[in-house]
């Protein structure tokens, strides 16, 4: 068994609305555990509808953003190591990202090949601009891209598709153990979605490497993963293996996405209405999605679930699966029995 690629222990991220007086505090990551294990590359999707906290949780693996609370560790390194100047290119070695929109990620004014000349000299991979020459012709290669066609070239005489092919060649020049793609296919084509989605499933094994692919589009999801991770305003509500996920879903949110992929390209059932306000879901005490839910019991709304591990690749945050009694040492502590109403036989 290797070191697992990567660790997320109680990760949370609070952003403050409005002034210092009158603001409000939303938790975007709500204390998220989660372990990607690293015995062999695999695909972690992330997936859930806008807002439920997939970027900031991204941000916060790249280091873009500092959690309020909670650590990441990769390959058993905490972020924090990577804090020291001295470390910082170490990180994006073993890190890359890859972003939504191609063309903010290379300036206008700047040929294409540049940055990938200056990604490996920059980073040491390569010790001369000959030696760079030949990693970049590579990654191309890997790709389905030729230097000679990209070489001298700027971003606007490229396609959508084919820059993003550029910046996940880009990513791969350092073979790092990771590449975190924010929502990589929402600016492309829909029919050029699947071609960068199997790249994913190619490179994996060719350069050893894992992603994490975060999106909406639920059919690429489902149909590159190994591991697939929900969120549902920023709790972890369902994550294991996607195959089990995908026969046997254990959260009626999951459920109820499954339901909603008949093609590819499809992103949120347009059906699928909240009954709450976002913000106000964001703030109920007990589970976020229990407004929704067929299954919610008054324990639902009055108590946080707690995760609950249905086997060693499947675990849920839904009370449905425990028979609506709250898991010892899981929900959160301070249960107002009688806010639990009839509930009198709680096992905390
Ligand atoms: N800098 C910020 N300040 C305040 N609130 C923020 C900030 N960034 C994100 N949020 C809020 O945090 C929540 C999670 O946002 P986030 O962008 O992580 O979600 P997401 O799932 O990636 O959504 P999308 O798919 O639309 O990008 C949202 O309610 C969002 O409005």
């Amino acid at each position: 068994m290797g070191t697992n690629i990567l660790e997320i222990h109680g990760l949370s991220m609070h952003y403050k609305i409005g002034g210092m007086l009158l603001g409000t505090k939303i938790t975007a990551v709500d204390h998220i555990d989660l372990t990607l294990p690293g015995d062999k590359p695999q695909i972690m999707s992330i997936v859930g509808e806008s807002g439920c906290g997939k970027t900031t949780l991204a941000k916060m693996i790249l280091r873009l953003l500092e959690p309020s609370f909670g650590e990441v560790l990769i390959e058993g390194m905490p972020l924090s190591f990577y804090a020291k100047r001295k470390n910082k290119k170490a990180f994006l070695k073993k890190v890359q990202p890859i972003f939504q929109n191609p063309f903010s990620t290379f300036s206008s004014r700047k040929t294409v090949d540049t940055y990938l000349y200056e990604t490996a000299l920059n980073l040491d991979v390569a010790a001369t601009k000959q030696e760079a020459k030949g990693i970049i012709t590579e990654v191309l290669k890997s790709v389905g891209l030729d230097l000679a066609n990209v070489a001298g070239k700027y971003p606007n005489q490229f396609s959508g598709g084919e820059l993003q092919r550029i910046s996940i060649a880009r990513a791969l020049i350092p073979k790092p153990r990771l590449i975190v793609a924010d929502e990589p296919v929402a600016m492309i084509d829909a029919s050029l979605r699947m071609n960068v989605v199997n790249l994913f499933m190619k490179l994996k094994d060719e350069y050893n490497v894992n992603f994490i692919y975060i999106t909406h589009d639920l059919s690429t999801a489902y149909y590159v993963s190994d591991y697939i991770a929900t969120m549902y305003r920023g709790n972890l509500i369902e994550y294991g293996k996607a195959k089990e996920i995908l026969n046997q879903p254990a959260h009626p949110y999951t459920e109820l996405l499954l339901e909603s992929i008949p093609r590819v390209g499809k992103k949120w059932n347009e059906d699928m209405k909240l009954p709450d306000l976002e913000s106000k879901e964001y703030g109920l005490h007990g589970c976020k999605f229990a407004g929704r839910c067929v299954y919610a019991k008054e324990i639902c709304r009055s108590t946080k679930p707690g995760m609950l591990q249905l086997n060693a690749d499947h675990q849920v945050l839904c009370f449905k699966h425990s028979g609506y009694q709250v898991a010892a040492g899981e929900a959160n502590i301070g249960v107002n029995t009688a806010a639990t109403g009839n509930h009198s036989d709680l096992s905390l």
